[in-house]
């Protein structure tokens, strides 16, 4: 279980998180929604302690996290593993190489440097491919993939990482419609066999198709957690402000404006918001 309890993060005299608690439970797939500046990429920069808290503390199973360091700072970095809207590949770098890099955290430094991979890890590399679907891609420079294609190298490169929870920072902003439903689809998947997925979405729509739980964040407060279906016009607007709901309803027409192949749901990932 992940608690944020009252965590704020400051830059300067800016407020980009504030006092914002928290719990996830194990399985969850929660979005987190909100007009640009909200503080959705700082909240979960923080959890995966890209960026550190100004106030409170980040709990995981009862470890403290928000105050680690050293190797029990990366071990926690590869529990719980990060995806970004630009996929973060190295370009000219084939793909399975890309996905082993996954491995890089907690692999000695040297076979890193040269490159070296065991059998083993090739093989891994290479199911976590084609349970993306994209393991004919796997010899290709990553920079000759389509964008869509990238962000599922991103998802089998933290797959590597034999992660708890992943966290994606606005994983289908550059992507288009059905790119954007096959990267959705993806996350869904891979939180159907029990790993928390915790999303930044810029989009109302695929929140609500993909989500059990959405937290609305404005002005770097929570002022929404609950059900797809608790989530009215009313309350997109106290999210989004009376502005931002347009742009929030219009840009999901370029989102995942096709209808998602919703998974049958499972115990571990049916659970509702505390
Ligand atoms: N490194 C930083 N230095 C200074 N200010 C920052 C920094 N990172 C974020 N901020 C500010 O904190 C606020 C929240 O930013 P954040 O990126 O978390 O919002 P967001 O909801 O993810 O926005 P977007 O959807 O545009 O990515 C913004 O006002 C932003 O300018």
């Amino acid at each position: 279980m992940l608690e944020l309890h009252r965590v704020t993060r400051r830059f300067g005299d800016k407020t980009a998180v504030d006092n914002v608690s928290l719990v996830v439970g194990e399985g969850e797939m929660v979005g987190i929604i909100g007009a640009s500046g909200a503080g959705k990429s700082t909240l979960l920069r923080m959890i995966n302690r890209l960026a550190d808290v100004s106030d409170g503390k980040i709990v995981y199973s009862g470890r403290t996290i928000s105050a680690l360091k050293g190797a029990e700072l990366r071990s926690w970095q590869r529990d719980c593993a990060m995806i970004f809207q630009q996929f973060n590949l190295v370009p000219r770098l084939d793909v399975i190489t890309n996905v082993m890099l996954g491995r890089l955290n907690g692999r000695n430094p040297v076979l890193n440097l040269l490159q070296i991979f065991t059998p083993d890890e090739q093989l891994e590399a290479l199911k976590a491919l084609e349970r993306l679907d994209i393991a004919q891609t796997a010899m290709q420079w990553a920079q000759t993939l389509s964008g869509g294609q990238q962000q599922r190298v991103a998802i089998a490169r933290a797959l590597m990482q034999d992660p708890k929870m992943i966290l994606a920072d606005e994983p289908i902003a550059s992507l288009d419609p059905r790119n954007a439903q096959i990267v959705m689809d993806s996350l869904r998947d891979i939180n159907s066999e029990g790993i928390t997925v915790i999303t930044n979405l810029h989009t109302l729509d695929t929140a609500r198709a993909y989500c059990d739980r959405i937290i609305g964040m404005s002005a770097g407060r929570v002022v929404f957690d609950g059900t797809p279906e608790q989530l009215t016009t009313d309350v997109a607007r106290t999210i989004y402000g009376a502005d931002g709901l347009k742009e929030a309803f219009s840009e999901a027409m370029t989102s995942t404006a096709i209808a998602p192949l919703r998974l049958p749901r499972t115990p571990t990932n049916a659970q509702q918001a505390p």
